[in-house]
């Protein structure tokens, strides 16, 4: 097949499976489902997988966004991406976690903090519950101040200051998360209530005040460790975190 017939055929498998959100700033193009099997402690677990880009431009004719990708250095600016399970959209209940990136709780499986069991616990419990969504927010990074600050940060921790102290040091709040693309995503999943699992009433009232229906919260906290005892102390003590 010749490069163009090739690009044409693309663009119509493709479009069923691009959807444009406008957001007021701009569009975010929201590519998905697709069909993720996932190892969940040995069990393969089938989740819908959505990942979206924001732009700028809005346009419905996808082809034009399709012709920027390869120049656009998307590799450099991570995407953010969301696991979908079972019916999410009509459900009367669903569980849904805004999970923040974190390169070393997550990848690495550093016990410095809890995001690692974070992660694995909310897509079992999202499984165990038969619906909901793990929202998995890539530009979230240290609570939004970025991986190399965030290491910036850990040196500052191993010399005695606390998480809350290091950020405010480095010239940034303590949290400067934004949820509204987010948000949008989910608005075309699902527009019923969701119960989201979080320990941190001020991303409650972050997520509320940018328009999330909520009908609960449910608590996700463990994965502690001797080396994490000091961080949990102070999300508890400085930011507010609840124990159950
Ligand atoms: N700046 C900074 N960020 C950290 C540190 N440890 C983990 N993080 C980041 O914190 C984010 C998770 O936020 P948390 O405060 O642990 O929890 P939360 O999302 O507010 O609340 P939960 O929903 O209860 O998990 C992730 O983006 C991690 O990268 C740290 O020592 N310093």
């Amino acid at each position: 097949m010749s490069d163009t017939k090739l690009e044409a055929k693309a663009l119509d498998i493709l479009k069923d499976k691009i959807q444009l959100i406008q957001t007021g700033e701009g569009g975010i193009y929201l590519v998905g489902p697709i069909k993720l099997p996932v190892d969940l402690d040995g069990e393969t677990v089938i989740f819908q997988w959505y990942c979206w880009l924001s732009r700028c431009q809005v346009t419905d004719n996808f082809q034009e966004i399709i012709d920027q990708l390869s120049s656009a250095s998307l590799a450099e600016y991570q995407q953010s991406s969301v696991l979908v399970y079972g019916d999410f959209k009509n459900a009367d209940e669903a569980l849904i976690r805004m999970h923040s990136i974190c390169h070393t709780g997550d990848i690495f499986g550093s016990q410095k903090c809890d995001c690692g069991y974070q992660l694995k616990t909310s897509m079992k419990n999202i499984v165990q519950h038969g619906t909901g969504a793990l929202f998995y927010l890539a530009n979230h990074e240290g609570r939004g101040i970025g991986l190399f600050s965030k290491a910036m940060a850990y040196v500052l921790q191993e010399n005695g200051y606390d998480t809350v102290e290091a950020n405010l040091s480095l010239g940034f709040v303590d949290d400067s998360r934004n949820y509204s693309d987010a948000l949008n995503v989910l608005r075309i999943l699902r527009t019923k209530p969701v119960t989201l699992m979080t320990n941190n009433p001020k991303k409650l009232d972050a997520l509320q005040k940018a328009g999330l229906t909520l009908s609960g919260r449910e608590p996700i906290w463990g994965g502690e460790s001797a080396f994490n005892e000091f961080y949990l102390q102070t999300k508890v003590q400085r930011s507010g975190h609840l124990e159950e």
